[in-house]
Protein backbone atom coordinates (compact mmCIF):
# COMPACT_ATOMS: atom_id res chain seq x y z
CA UNK A 1 0.00 0.00 0.00
CA UNK A 2 1.06 3.63 -0.54
CA UNK A 3 -0.32 6.97 1.18
CA UNK A 4 0.17 10.37 -0.21
CA UNK A 5 -0.68 13.17 0.95
CA UNK A 6 -1.35 15.93 -1.19
CA UNK A 7 -2.05 20.06 -0.77
CA UNK A 8 -4.81 22.23 -2.05
CA UNK A 9 -3.60 24.58 -4.27
CA UNK A 10 -4.75 28.27 -5.97
CA UNK A 11 -4.56 28.77 -9.65
CA UNK A 12 -4.28 31.59 -11.39
CA UNK A 13 -3.24 34.40 -9.21
CA UNK A 14 -5.01 36.79 -10.92
CA UNK A 15 -2.79 37.60 -13.75
CA UNK A 16 -1.30 33.90 -14.47
CA UNK A 17 -4.66 32.17 -15.72
CA UNK A 18 -4.30 28.99 -16.32
CA UNK A 19 -0.30 29.14 -16.15
CA UNK A 20 0.40 30.09 -12.55
CA UNK A 21 -0.31 28.22 -8.83
CA UNK A 22 0.70 27.62 -5.40
CA UNK A 23 0.78 24.77 -3.31
CA UNK A 24 -0.93 25.73 -0.17
CA UNK A 25 0.29 24.45 3.11
CA UNK A 26 -3.33 23.41 3.93
CA UNK A 27 -5.73 22.18 3.74
CA UNK A 28 -5.00 18.27 1.92
CA UNK A 29 -6.40 15.30 0.63
CA UNK A 30 -5.25 12.01 1.83
CA UNK A 31 -5.23 8.78 -1.12
CA UNK A 32 -4.23 5.49 0.03
CA UNK A 33 -4.13 3.14 -2.79
CA UNK A 34 -3.47 -0.96 -3.11
CA UNK A 35 -3.10 -2.99 -6.18
CA UNK A 36 -6.29 -4.78 -7.44
CA UNK A 37 -7.04 -5.89 -10.96
CA UNK A 38 -9.67 -3.36 -11.42
CA UNK A 39 -9.73 0.00 -10.19
CA UNK A 40 -12.36 0.77 -7.30
CA UNK A 41 -12.82 4.27 -5.27
CA UNK A 42 -14.04 4.93 -1.91
CA UNK A 43 -14.45 9.09 -1.04
CA UNK A 44 -14.41 10.26 2.41
CA UNK A 45 -14.32 13.54 4.37
CA UNK A 46 -15.48 16.69 3.24
CA UNK A 47 -18.16 17.44 0.46
CA UNK A 48 -17.60 13.26 -0.32
CA UNK A 49 -20.97 13.13 -0.84
CA UNK A 50 -20.56 15.28 -4.18
CA UNK A 51 -18.15 13.57 -5.56
CA UNK A 52 -18.57 9.99 -8.17
CA UNK A 53 -16.93 6.90 -6.86
CA UNK A 54 -17.31 6.10 -10.76
CA UNK A 55 -13.92 5.08 -11.86
CA UNK A 56 -15.18 6.93 -15.45
CA UNK A 57 -15.94 10.15 -13.10
CA UNK A 58 -13.34 10.64 -10.97
CA UNK A 59 -10.70 12.13 -11.41
CA UNK A 60 -8.20 9.24 -10.19
CA UNK A 61 -10.00 6.75 -12.00
CA UNK A 62 -8.50 8.30 -15.57
CA UNK A 63 -5.40 8.63 -13.61
CA UNK A 64 -5.11 4.92 -12.56
CA UNK A 65 -5.78 4.49 -16.31
CA UNK A 66 -2.89 6.43 -18.01
CA UNK A 67 -0.97 4.50 -15.94
CA UNK A 68 -2.34 1.12 -16.78
CA UNK A 69 -2.08 1.05 -12.84
CA UNK A 70 -5.82 -0.38 -11.53
CA UNK A 71 -5.90 -0.07 -7.85
CA UNK A 72 -8.06 0.10 -4.64
CA UNK A 73 -8.15 4.03 -3.84
CA UNK A 74 -9.32 5.22 -0.96
CA UNK A 75 -9.77 8.92 -0.75
CA UNK A 76 -10.21 11.26 2.69
CA UNK A 77 -11.01 14.68 0.92
CA UNK A 78 -9.52 17.58 3.17
CA UNK A 79 -10.17 19.77 0.11
CA UNK A 80 -14.12 20.72 -0.78
CA UNK A 81 -14.91 20.12 -4.15
CA UNK A 82 -15.72 23.17 -6.49
CA UNK A 83 -13.98 25.43 -4.03
CA UNK A 84 -11.31 27.09 -6.00
CA UNK A 85 -8.45 25.32 -4.14
CA UNK A 86 -7.87 22.88 -6.62
CA UNK A 87 -10.09 19.76 -4.97
CA UNK A 88 -10.09 17.87 -8.42
CA UNK A 89 -6.05 18.14 -8.70
CA UNK A 90 -5.50 17.39 -5.27
CA UNK A 91 -6.84 14.12 -5.62
CA UNK A 92 -5.32 13.34 -9.38
CA UNK A 93 -1.41 14.97 -8.05
CA UNK A 94 -1.87 12.33 -5.21
CA UNK A 95 -3.23 9.39 -6.93
CA UNK A 96 -0.84 10.21 -9.79
CA UNK A 97 2.54 10.30 -7.24
CA UNK A 98 0.99 7.10 -5.46
CA UNK A 99 -0.13 5.13 -8.34
CA UNK A 100 4.08 5.80 -10.01
CA UNK A 101 5.15 4.13 -6.97
CA UNK A 102 3.00 0.97 -6.12
CA UNK A 103 3.63 0.25 -9.71
CA UNK A 104 6.98 1.72 -9.78
CA UNK A 105 6.77 3.17 -12.95
CA UNK A 106 9.66 5.39 -12.31
CA UNK A 107 8.42 8.33 -14.07
CA UNK A 108 9.84 11.96 -11.91
CA UNK A 109 7.02 14.65 -10.21
CA UNK A 110 7.50 16.45 -14.08
CA UNK A 111 6.66 13.46 -16.00
CA UNK A 112 3.67 13.10 -13.89
CA UNK A 113 2.46 16.66 -14.22
CA UNK A 114 0.09 15.91 -17.71
CA UNK A 115 -0.25 12.05 -16.28
CA UNK A 116 -2.16 13.80 -13.62
CA UNK A 117 -3.56 16.79 -15.69
CA UNK A 118 -6.05 13.78 -17.33
CA UNK A 119 -7.90 14.11 -14.50
CA UNK A 120 -8.60 17.97 -14.45
CA UNK A 121 -9.73 16.86 -18.08
CA UNK A 122 -11.89 14.55 -16.54
CA UNK A 123 -14.38 17.64 -14.72
CA UNK A 124 -13.09 20.51 -16.52
CA UNK A 125 -12.95 19.73 -19.73
CA UNK A 126 -9.73 20.46 -20.26
CA UNK A 127 -6.35 18.83 -18.95
CA UNK A 128 -4.94 22.32 -17.65
CA UNK A 129 -2.12 21.89 -15.36
CA UNK A 130 -1.85 24.98 -13.14
CA UNK A 131 -3.17 22.81 -10.21
CA UNK A 132 -1.95 19.65 -10.64
CA UNK A 133 1.82 21.42 -11.50
CA UNK A 134 1.82 22.86 -8.03
CA UNK A 135 0.44 19.77 -6.29
CA UNK A 136 3.27 17.83 -7.39
CA UNK A 137 6.41 19.93 -7.48
CA UNK A 138 5.02 22.21 -4.74
CA UNK A 139 6.17 26.23 -4.65
CA UNK A 140 4.93 29.13 -7.45
CA UNK A 141 4.61 27.02 -10.49
CA UNK A 142 4.26 28.62 -14.18
CA UNK A 143 2.85 25.82 -16.04
CA UNK A 144 3.17 26.03 -19.66
CA UNK A 145 2.49 23.35 -22.54
CA UNK A 146 5.21 20.83 -21.93
CA UNK A 147 7.10 22.57 -19.34
CA UNK A 148 7.12 23.99 -15.39
CA UNK A 149 9.04 26.06 -13.63
CA UNK A 150 9.14 25.74 -10.29
CA UNK A 151 10.36 28.43 -7.22
CA UNK A 152 10.35 28.35 -4.21
CA UNK A 153 8.97 31.09 -2.06
CA UNK A 154 8.00 32.35 1.67
CA UNK A 155 4.77 34.15 1.03
CA UNK A 156 1.68 34.53 3.51
CA UNK A 157 -1.79 33.65 2.54
CA UNK A 158 -5.54 33.43 3.40
CA UNK A 159 -7.86 31.66 1.76
CA UNK A 160 -11.21 32.31 1.63
CA UNK A 161 -14.03 29.73 0.84
CA UNK A 162 -17.60 30.49 1.12
CA UNK A 163 -20.42 28.31 1.61
CA UNK A 164 -21.10 28.51 -1.97
CA UNK A 165 -20.21 25.74 -4.86
CA UNK A 166 -18.37 27.10 -8.46
CA UNK A 167 -17.63 24.38 -10.65
CA UNK A 168 -14.69 24.92 -12.29
CA UNK A 169 -16.03 23.81 -16.40
CA UNK A 170 -19.09 26.84 -15.24
CA UNK A 171 -16.85 29.41 -14.50
CA UNK A 172 -14.68 28.77 -17.80
CA UNK A 173 -17.52 29.39 -19.40
CA UNK A 174 -17.82 32.88 -18.55
CA UNK A 175 -13.90 33.87 -19.65
CA UNK A 176 -14.13 36.27 -22.41
CA UNK A 177 -12.83 35.00 -25.62
CA UNK A 178 -10.70 37.83 -26.68
CA UNK A 179 -8.83 41.30 -25.20
CA UNK A 180 -8.19 44.80 -25.83
CA UNK A 181 -4.31 45.32 -26.13
CA UNK A 182 -4.37 47.37 -23.31
CA UNK A 183 -5.75 45.05 -20.78
CA UNK A 184 -3.43 42.32 -21.95
CA UNK A 185 -0.32 44.79 -21.59
CA UNK A 186 -1.25 45.38 -18.13
CA UNK A 187 -1.80 41.62 -17.74
CA UNK A 188 1.50 40.89 -18.25
CA UNK A 189 3.23 43.84 -16.31
CA UNK A 190 1.08 42.27 -13.51
CA UNK A 191 2.30 38.59 -14.35
CA UNK A 192 6.09 39.78 -14.30
CA UNK A 193 5.88 41.84 -11.30
CA UNK A 194 4.33 39.02 -9.21
CA UNK A 195 6.70 36.42 -10.92
CA UNK A 196 9.66 38.62 -9.19
CA UNK A 197 7.91 38.93 -6.14
CA UNK A 198 7.68 35.23 -6.08
CA UNK A 199 11.15 34.96 -6.60
CA UNK A 200 12.11 37.79 -3.58
CA UNK A 201 9.05 36.00 -1.65
CA UNK A 202 7.48 39.91 -1.41
CA UNK A 203 3.94 40.45 -0.36
CA UNK A 204 3.73 43.97 -1.74
CA UNK A 205 5.08 42.55 -5.62
CA UNK A 206 2.82 39.49 -5.23
CA UNK A 207 -0.61 41.58 -4.00
CA UNK A 208 -0.01 44.27 -6.63
CA UNK A 209 1.36 41.51 -9.46
CA UNK A 210 -2.36 39.67 -9.00
CA UNK A 211 -3.99 42.37 -10.57
CA UNK A 212 -5.73 41.96 -13.87
CA UNK A 213 -8.83 42.55 -16.39
CA UNK A 214 -9.18 40.08 -18.54
CA UNK A 215 -10.34 36.81 -16.19
CA UNK A 216 -11.23 38.14 -12.97
CA UNK A 217 -14.40 40.46 -13.49
CA UNK A 218 -16.51 38.30 -15.06
CA UNK A 219 -15.51 35.70 -12.41
CA UNK A 220 -15.88 37.63 -9.42
CA UNK A 221 -19.85 38.44 -10.30
CA UNK A 222 -20.26 34.73 -9.46
CA UNK A 223 -19.30 34.91 -6.04
CA UNK A 224 -21.95 36.20 -3.41
CA UNK A 225 -19.72 39.05 -1.59
CA UNK A 226 -17.40 39.42 -3.52
CA UNK A 227 -16.27 42.94 -3.76
CA UNK A 228 -17.22 43.95 0.48
CA UNK A 229 -14.62 40.78 1.21
CA UNK A 230 -12.03 42.01 -1.61
CA UNK A 231 -12.19 45.51 0.26
CA UNK A 232 -12.10 44.08 3.72
CA UNK A 233 -8.84 42.10 3.09
CA UNK A 234 -7.18 45.03 1.52
CA UNK A 235 -8.52 47.25 4.76
CA UNK A 236 -7.27 44.69 7.04
CA UNK A 237 -3.80 44.58 5.59
CA UNK A 238 -3.50 42.23 2.53
CA UNK A 239 -1.14 43.42 -0.04
CA UNK A 240 -3.63 41.88 -3.02
CA UNK A 241 -6.97 40.08 -3.02
CA UNK A 242 -8.03 37.53 -6.53
CA UNK A 243 -10.24 34.98 -7.13
CA UNK A 244 -8.92 31.84 -5.75
CA UNK A 245 -8.76 29.91 -9.23
CA UNK A 246 -12.33 29.83 -10.71
CA UNK A 247 -13.98 30.65 -7.41
CA UNK A 248 -15.66 30.51 -5.10
CA UNK A 249 -12.77 30.71 -2.45
CA UNK A 250 -10.55 34.02 -2.63
CA UNK A 251 -7.46 34.55 -1.90
CA UNK A 252 -5.40 37.20 -0.17
CA UNK A 253 -1.69 37.65 -0.09
CA UNK A 254 -0.15 39.59 3.14
CA UNK A 255 2.36 39.97 5.51
CA UNK A 256 2.25 36.62 8.06
CA UNK A 257 1.92 39.03 11.25
CA UNK A 258 -1.70 40.51 9.51
CA UNK A 259 -3.10 36.77 7.88
CA UNK A 260 -5.32 36.75 11.38
CA UNK A 261 -6.45 40.04 10.79
CA UNK A 262 -7.20 39.77 7.21
CA UNK A 263 -8.70 36.44 7.32
CA UNK A 264 -11.25 37.69 10.06
CA UNK A 265 -11.98 40.83 8.16
CA UNK A 266 -12.14 38.43 4.59
CA UNK A 267 -14.93 36.07 7.40
CA UNK A 268 -17.17 39.46 8.48
CA UNK A 269 -17.30 40.33 4.70
CA UNK A 270 -19.03 37.56 3.69
CA UNK A 271 -21.25 37.21 6.51
CA UNK A 272 -22.30 40.98 5.62
CA UNK A 273 -23.29 39.32 2.20
CA UNK A 274 -25.22 36.62 4.15
CA UNK A 275 -22.56 33.67 3.25
CA UNK A 276 -21.17 31.57 5.79
CA UNK A 277 -17.22 30.71 5.01
CA UNK A 278 -13.70 29.43 6.48
CA UNK A 279 -11.32 30.97 6.33
CA UNK A 280 -7.66 29.06 5.97
CA UNK A 281 -4.45 30.99 7.14
CA UNK A 282 -2.04 29.30 4.88
CA UNK A 283 1.28 29.43 2.98
CA UNK A 284 3.13 28.69 0.02
CA UNK A 285 4.16 24.76 0.69
CA UNK A 286 5.53 21.67 -0.51
CA UNK A 287 3.76 19.31 -3.18
CA UNK A 288 2.65 15.74 -2.62
CA UNK A 289 4.19 13.91 0.19
CA UNK A 290 4.57 10.18 0.01
CA UNK A 291 4.75 8.54 3.26
N1 LIG B 1 -11.35 12.97 -6.50
C1 LIG B 1 -12.08 14.07 -6.69
N2 LIG B 1 -11.95 15.12 -5.85
C2 LIG B 1 -12.70 16.23 -6.00
N3 LIG B 1 -13.63 16.39 -6.96
C3 LIG B 1 -13.80 15.39 -7.84
C4 LIG B 1 -13.03 14.20 -7.74
N4 LIG B 1 -13.41 13.38 -8.76
C5 LIG B 1 -14.38 14.03 -9.44
N5 LIG B 1 -14.63 15.23 -8.88
C6 LIG B 1 -15.62 16.21 -9.36
O1 LIG B 1 -14.93 17.38 -9.76
C7 LIG B 1 -15.69 18.54 -9.47
C8 LIG B 1 -14.83 19.45 -8.61
O2 LIG B 1 -13.75 19.88 -9.37
P1 LIG B 1 -13.51 21.40 -9.61
O3 LIG B 1 -14.79 22.04 -10.11
O4 LIG B 1 -12.31 21.51 -10.48
O5 LIG B 1 -13.28 21.89 -8.12
P2 LIG B 1 -12.07 22.66 -7.55
O6 LIG B 1 -12.30 24.07 -7.97
O7 LIG B 1 -12.13 22.55 -6.08
O8 LIG B 1 -10.87 22.03 -8.15
C9 LIG B 1 -16.92 18.09 -8.71
O9 LIG B 1 -17.99 18.01 -9.63
C10 LIG B 1 -16.54 16.70 -8.24
O10 LIG B 1 -17.65 15.83 -8.12
N1 LIG C 1 -7.02 27.75 -14.56
C1 LIG C 1 -8.20 27.09 -14.08
C2 LIG C 1 -8.01 26.79 -12.62
C3 LIG C 1 -9.20 26.13 -11.96
O1 LIG C 1 -8.88 25.95 -10.58
P1 LIG C 1 -9.91 25.28 -9.57
O2 LIG C 1 -9.18 25.20 -8.28
O3 LIG C 1 -11.08 26.18 -9.52
O4 LIG C 1 -10.24 23.94 -10.15
C4 LIG C 1 -9.39 28.02 -14.29
O5 LIG C 1 -9.28 29.16 -13.89
O6 LIG C 1 -10.39 27.60 -14.89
Amino acid sequence: METVKAPATSANLGSGFDVFGVALDRPADVIRVERASETTIEVTGVGSQYIPEDPDKNVVGAVAEALDAPARIRIDKGVRPSSGLGSSAASSAGAALALNALYDRGYSRSELVPIAAEGEAVVSGEAHADNVAPALLGGFTVAREGAVTTVETDISLVACLPEIAVSTRDARRVVPSRAEMDDVVHTVGSAATLTVGMCRSDPELVGRGMDERLVTPARSELITGYGGVRSAALDAGATGVTVSGAGPSVLAVCYRRDRRRVAAAMLDGFDDAGVQARAYQTSVGEGSVLF
